[in-house]
């Protein structure tokens, strides 16, 4: 078995996965350096979010090797896969995904109160989140009374209070107008960089994949190419990205 390199803070080698017969990885190899955002790239079907279940250790491959800080995922066992995820991960879906009966600051601050922070800390936290995603006034709704544009900050919101080591990120801006899709990738890019948190985002949007530091390609399942973007310019993100495949 092959170490995995000491930068990188995920890596995986030759992924296979197909999903009843249809193939959905075939062979795909990546490593995610400790800080960077990385933007996992291709169009509908390519097989990003299977990666990302897979390097997020919701999917066990059926062919391959995850590694998280050389920890091998793929031989893990369900219940220890789960509480690394709750401790070391945050997912943010598409569609913001809370829970209906809990108020925006309860919904942020779900992953401290599972894994027994106090109450007191849990909505602290939670709260200086909402307040740099501008929804702190929301703090005592429920997802109901809000904007979709509101929920998915509240996602954001929540995936951030965990202090994650990684942040998996699935499209965040699909269901999103321009203005907000702008303001919410911003706000979390800057975050994860003034944070130092991992960013794995997959998305099919060559201006979302601009704000990343490299960007992966897949077509059909496979890895076609690697995109290094140029240096930050400024704290709000990338204008401009040049190929060296
Ligand atoms: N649960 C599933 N059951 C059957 N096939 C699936 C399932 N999930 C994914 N697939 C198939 O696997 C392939 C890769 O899908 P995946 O969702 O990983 O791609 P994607 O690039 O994220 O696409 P999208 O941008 O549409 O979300 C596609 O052909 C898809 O139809």
């Amino acid at each position: 078995m092959v170490a995995p390199p000491d930068n990188d803070v995920i890596w995986a080698r030759s992924l296979h996965h197909s999903h009843n017969g249809s193939p959905g990885l075939g062979g795909v190899s990546v490593g995610v350096r400790d800080g960077e955002i990385l933007a996992v790239t291709g169009p509908r079907g390519s097989g990003k979010t299977t990666l990302l279940h897979c390097l997020s250790g919701q999917l066990v491959p059926q062919q391959g090797e995850v590694w998280y800080n050389s920890v091998p995922l793929h031989t893990m066992g369900p219940r220890l896969r789960e509480q690394l995820r709750r401790d070391r991960f945050a997912w943010i879906a598409p569609e913001p995904q809370l829970v209906p009966e809990l108020t925006t600051w309860e919904n942020a601050a779900l992953p401290l109160l599972l894994r027994g922070t106090s109450h007191r800390a849990a909505k602290k936290a939670a709260l200086e989140w909402l307040e740099r995603l501008d929804i702190a006034a929301l703090a005592k709704k429920r997802p109901h009374a809000l904007l979709q544009a509101q929920r998915q900050r509240v996602s954001v919101a929540r995936a951030l209070t965990a202090s994650p080591s990684v942040i998996f990120a699935d499209e965040p801006t699909a269901a999103l107008h321009r203005a907000d899709r702008t303001q919410l990738l911003r706000t979390l890019t800057t975050a994860a960089r003034s944070h130092d948190i991992t960013v794995v985002l997959a998305t099919h949007d060559v201006e979302v994949a601009a704000l990343a530091d490299r960007a992966v390609a897949l077509l059909d399942g496979r890895r076609v190419s690697t995109v290094t973007l140029p240096a930050v310019s400024d704290t709000e993100g990338r204008s401009a990205c040049s190929l060296s495949v």
